[in-house]
């Protein structure tokens, strides 16, 4: 079996110009990732944000190439550590999955086979790629509790005497079997109670430090990127609206879907009792509008937001947006906390579809 040459001074993960198709039903196409960019250093966590259906796990799919048989990269490379992941074959896939980049997702923890002991289950996840015994395996599922905080006397339970989270702990303790340097989580503790997801997320957060982990932080959840992250992507209907250093965007946003997603989010908007939702749902994919993706829903929008969707611009250090206001911003920002600039009066520009 031959071994992929990684170069170690590459970035940890490079997503560069990423396109990505799903062939439908009628025989269509449907464009769910639009000309995607996005790096990961080593030892940070990017969150990608968005509304459902914006495109986010269809990028951890196909990081990890589980994209379904109707899904293809139809433009762009997919790098870890400088080597692109869209060109591997199914074997050499399978030497980066677990070793080097491991998923965590929402239905993680119902992915444990009911009828095998936990412990069995991670011994047979660590004797597939390495050469341990037995015992030195059952000490490895010890030590892998008690980092993701679970009583190692409980190894030989079966996955129904687990509560959720403890199952979805028990598979993180799995995804850091082979000490991956990055873990895609998506969306991995939306299932459960929000205590529980702190606590995870916390644990999350602290292995990673502890391990010089990346973690691309899949959620449709701004706060919880807000208490995680040391980077961030906000996604719109297959596109990145912005993206850059946590602290930045949220300080000063560039991008007016970001100031309705903040708006949105009771834990960020402090004293503001009021939350303001962005009226309106995201475009259907197989029918984008003409201009910016998020003209239909944008209260700032201009003519100039019909005409195409605009470029992603280097707005501050690490910090990029894609909008055509940028030089109102500051007006934007005022005028975003109002309920008033969210709602719709039908003055807004006649919008065509593509
Ligand atoms: N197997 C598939 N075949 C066809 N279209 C798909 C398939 N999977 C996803 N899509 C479409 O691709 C788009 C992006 O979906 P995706 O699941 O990546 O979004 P998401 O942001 O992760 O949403 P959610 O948070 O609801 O999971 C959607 O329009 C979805 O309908």
């Amino acid at each position: 079996m031959s071994t992929i040459e990684f170069t170690d001074d590459a970035p940890l993960l490079s997503v560069d110009g990423v396109s990505i198709e799903y062939e439908t039903r009628d025989g269509g196409r449907l464009r769910a990732i639009d000309d995607l960019s996005f790096e990961i250093d080593t030892d940070e966590i990017l969150g990608l944000i968005g509304e459902s259906g914006c495109g986010k796990s269809t990028v951890a799919k196909a990081v990890l190439g589980l994209l379904p048989r109707n899904g293809y990269v139809v433009d762009g490379e997919i790098q870890f550590r400088g080597v692109d992941l869209t060109t591997l074959d199914t074997t050499e896939l399978n030497q980066v999955r677990w070793q080097h980049v491991s998923l965590i997702s929402q239905g993680a923890m119902n992915s444990l086979n009911p009828v095998h002991r936990i412990s069995d289950q991670i011994i047979e996840a660590i004797q597939n790629h390495d050469d341990v015994s037995n015992e030195d395996a059952r000490a490895r599922v010890a030590e892998l509790f008690e980092l993701v905080g679970l009583d190692p006397d409980r190894m030989d339970d079966y996955p129904h005497q687990f509560s959720g989270g403890m199952r979805q702990r028990a598979y993180i303790a799995m995804a850091l079997v082979h000490d991956p340097s990055l873990i895609i989580a998506d969306e991995p503790t939306t299932a459960l109670d929000v205590i529980v997801q702190d606590q995870i997320l916390k644990r999350l957060k602290e292995l990673q430090d502890e391990f010089d982990l990346s973690i691309l932080l899949i959620t449709h959840d701004i706060s919880v990127v807000a208490e995680t992250c040391d980077r961030m992507g906000v996604m719109y209907a297959g596109k990145l609206m912005e993206y850059g250093n946590l602290r930045s965007i949220f300080d000063a946003p560039y991008n007016p879907y970001t100031l309705g997603l903040k708006n949105a989010f009771p834990s960020l908007t402090g004293d503001q009792q009021d939350l303001i939702s962005i009226p309106g749902s995201p475009p259907d994919l197989s029918e984008v509008p003409a201009g910016c993706r998020f003209v239909e829903r944008c209260p700032f929008a201009t003519e100039t937001c019909t005409t195409s969707h605009p470029p992603l611009e280097n707005v501050g250090a690490d910090h990029h947006s894609a909008c055509y206001r940028h030089e109102d911003i500051e007006q934007l920002r005022e005028q975003a906390q109002l309920r008033e600039s969210w709602h719709r009066d039908g003055s807004q520009p006649t919008i065509e579809q593509h």
